[in-house]
């Protein structure tokens, strides 16, 4: 016993030997601060804690950003959307609610995923923890949204094999069942786009238009939708591009709010004359989702896509030093290089559509075959589209007036909307009727004076040559 007690130390042996010790661990934490350069301390660090809490930890976090490979992460849109399908009758004791139907301030909100808040799903029998995080840079640039899935660590391959799956097919589901239609804009303050509700009643079927062109328009795009297999086997982005050309009044934008309520698409409204280079170009195109129209409308306006005439050289560095006074547009092949798959390749699903009123003053690049898959001509009125917006607008099959009505429309240049704005002067059929002959005439005549002083014009030049 006695020997023992001989060997345990005394209290003074023991605080010498800690105080030795903590004087060696302080020695040599300084050694390693000193020698060590931060970065590699801290990955020493990170590691050695990763290795503890993994070995004492029984869950598993997966973690979702928002952007995968600088493209919008479809991964977490899904999660998004499918989780608002566990929010109501969860025990959150928050919950994120909103609308911006304007037109319709009393209807019920719609519900968002709170962030820093837990939800609750179960699948299988097993529990799942998610969680909304978000993170913002001191000076607002840089701002960072994802989400953690947690569930038990031996859960883990069950969850990627079969969770994952499941709740991509619900939210692919609910994406398609929804009613309202978005129209984006890009808000250049806020570098984001701007949603509003797109409230657009045109479809095939109120557009008046040929009927063959009607039919090639979706059959078109109904085997674009089932297109994901063709698509995927020829290696080519799945997308379709649209360019719409003609006179204004013709149906441009209706024709686009036809398709987009035909696919259910949401509409990216890029008005490309405000996009400052090819940089921001990007940024804006590649934060747009899948299953949606990206929309250009007036495109001669905008890139540096007007095809160019023949220039001095004397007048090229005069247009270069304006371009650079201007210091706006972007150049019509970064334009292009999206078109052509370069960052298309970020999604699928995706219809593109360039409007126009000139296409003659459009670059030849543009119009090259297989960059535009279809070019669609809106014209004017032709006695079929003519005879389909009085039917439409004043629900009549026949009037006394539609004889002469139909022979004028083959002599002058009417569109759609001329012929709209007049059907709806009066609520009385005979006025509303009589008005749109009169104004026809009107056209008519006008036309043959101009084709009067045209002709005079002429043969006074030919005099003066002469
Ligand atoms: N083909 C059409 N069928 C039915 N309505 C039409 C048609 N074309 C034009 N309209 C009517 O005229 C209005 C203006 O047409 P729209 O804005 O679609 O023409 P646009 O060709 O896009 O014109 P712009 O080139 O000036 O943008 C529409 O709101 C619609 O009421």
């Amino acid at each position: 016993m006695a020997s023992l007690f001989n060997q345990v130390p005394s209290v003074s042996a023991v605080f010498a030997l800690y105080t030795s010790l903590s004087a060696l661990t302080l020695v040599l934490r300084n050694i390693f601060n000193e020698i060590v350069p931060k970065k590699l301390r801290d990955y020493v660090t990170a590691k050695f804690l990763d290795l503890f809490s993994s070995y004492f930890q029984s869950n598993f976090t997966f973690v979702i950003e928002q952007k995968w490979d600088y493209c919008g992460n479809t991964t977490f849109t899904a999660a998004n959307v499918y989780l608002t399908t566990r929010l109501p009758g969860s025990s959150t004791g928050k919950i994120l609610v909103g609308s911006n139907d304007l037109k319709n301030p009393a209807a019920e909100p719609n519900l968002g995923v709170p962030v820093n808040t837990k939800i609750v799903d179960e699948f299988e029998g097993i529990h799942l923890e998610w969680t909304l995080h978000y993170v913002e840079s001191k000076n607002n640039s840089y701002e960072k949204k994802y989400f953690h899935l947690t569930c038990k660590k031996e859960f883990r391959e069950k969850i990627m094999k079969d969770y994952f799956p499941h709740f991509a097919k619900s939210a692919a589901k609910i994406m398609r069942h929804r009613q309202d239609l978005y129209i984006y804009t890009y808000d250049r303050e806020e570098l984001s786009w701007e949603s509003a509700i797109f409230d657009h009643h045109t479809t095939f079927e109120t557009l008046a238009i040929e009927p063959e062109l009607k039919t090639t328009m979706i059959e078109d795009l109904d085997s674009f939708a089932k297109g994901k297999d063709f698509f995927k086997r020829v290696g080519r982005a799945w997308k379709r591009g649209y360019l719409l050309y003609g006179p204004p009044g013709t149906g441009k934008s209706s024709m686009v709010a036809a398709i987009a309520n035909h696919m259910k698409y949401n509409i990216y409204d890029l008005q490309i004359q405000s996009v400052r280079d090819d940089g921001e170009l990007r940024k804006i195109l590649t934060a747009t989702k899948n299953r949606s129209i990206l929309l250009i409308e007036d495109i001669d306006c905008g890139a540096d896509s007007s095809h160019r005439r023949e220039t001095s050289k004397e007048e090229d560095v005069k247009l270069q030093k304006n371009k650079k006074k201007r210091d706006l547009g972007i150049s019509l092949s970064g334009l292009l290089n999206f078109v052509d798959g370069l960052w298309s390749s970020c999604g699928e699903e995706r219809i593109i559509i360039f409007t126009t009123n000139h296409k003659e003053k459009l670059d030849p690049a543009l119009l090259r075959p297989g960059r535009m898959d279809l070019h669609i001509l809106m014209d004017y009125c032709t006695p079929f589209a003519l005879k389909k917006l009085v039917v439409m607008y004043l629900e009549i099959d026949d009037h006394v007036l539609f004889d002469p009505i139909e022979k004028l429309v083959l002599e002058v240049s009417v569109t759609p909307a001329e012929v709209a704005q007049q059907l709806m002067a009066s609520k009385n059929i005979d006025i509303a009727v009589n008005g749109l002959l009169e104004f026809m005439e009107n056209k008519k005549v006008k036309k043959e004076e101009n084709t009067k002083v045209e002709e005079k014009g002429e043969i006074k030049d030919a005099e003066t040559k002469e």
